[in-house]
């Protein structure tokens, strides 16, 4: 499935390449001898769906009903990063530290297990779950990967609202206490946000507000992926 991407390039401005992360650079170059070696132009592209929102925003809460009934696979990069960091990987306590930190872990490694995750999914209608979280990430992701995604799904969430969740959430996760959330709101608002408007300017972005019950939020979701049916051949 990592073949699809291959074949496709975009291009992203020197400057902003320049202001990529050493370990991305060196994955970028890896990647872009892989693409040359083969012709995977019939392969199909995948539709790319980036859901993005602060923390408790319910982006999980809904990937799982969109992957559900809609047929997509749903990746969370944070679920992703949480399953590294417990594994006997050379990453897991830099992701550790990272996570507790309420930061951004490093995008060579985040990308990377997308990457995997994508390349071992079983639909071509991709769900991807709290990524990209920071301007770094996206230019990242795009070379590396080769595409923008299809359509971005925002949540917009009162942050209070978002606090009273995640503090009900009781996943055992190290980062879902006072002083870790309020980190983690800062550095939504100021790494996150900026990716929302990006892709808002470039008409990618449906915004959803996430107040409400669940269901109630989904009837909004649903809305959107239902007017994709056409394009993408859904079932519901
Ligand atoms: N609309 C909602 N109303 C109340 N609680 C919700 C709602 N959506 C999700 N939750 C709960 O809030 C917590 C955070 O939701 P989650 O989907 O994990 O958010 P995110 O992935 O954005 O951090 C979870 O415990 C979830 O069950
Ligand atoms: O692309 C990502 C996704 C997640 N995280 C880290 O993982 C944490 C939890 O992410 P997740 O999406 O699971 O949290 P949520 O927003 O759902 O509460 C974040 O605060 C970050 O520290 C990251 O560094 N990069
Ligand atoms: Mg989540």
């Amino acid at each position: 499935m990592w073949r699809r991407f291959a074949h496709l390039s975009l291009s992203i401005s020197r400057t902003k390449l320049q202001s990529l992360d050493p370990t991305v650079l060196k994955l970028i170059n890896t990647f872009s001898s892989d693409a040359g070696n083969d012709g995977v132009a019939s392969s199909r592209k995948p539709f790319i769906t980036f859901v993005l929102g602060g923390p408790g925003s319910g982006k999980g809460t809904q990937c799982e009903k969109i992957a559900s009934i809609f047929g997509f696979a749903h990746l969370s990069a944070g679920e992703l990063l949480r399953e590294e960091m417990s594994s006997p990987s050379e990453n897991g306590e830099l992701i550790r530290n990272v996570i507790k930190e309420g930061k951004i872990v490093p995008s060579a490694i985040t990308i990377s297990l997308i990457k995997r995750a994508i390349n071992s999914a079983t639909s071509d209608k991709i769900l991807i779950d709290g990524f990209p979280r920071s301007e770094e990430n996206r230019i990242a992701f795009e070379k590396i990967i080769g595409v923008e995604p299809d359509l971005v799904i925002f949540f917009e969430c009162p942050e209070e609202e978002m606090v009273k969740r995640i503090l009900g959430r009781n996943q055992g996760r190290i980062d879902d206490n006072m002083e870790t959330i309020r980190k983690r709101l800062k550095v939504f608002d100021y790494l996150n946000m900026p990716v929302v408007e990006h892709y808002s300017s470039k008409g990618k972005v449906h915004k959803i507000t996430a107040t409400g019950t669940v269901d109630e939020i989904f009837e909004r979701v649903h809305q959107v992926f239902a007017s994709l049916r056409p394009k993408l051949c859904l079932e519901h």
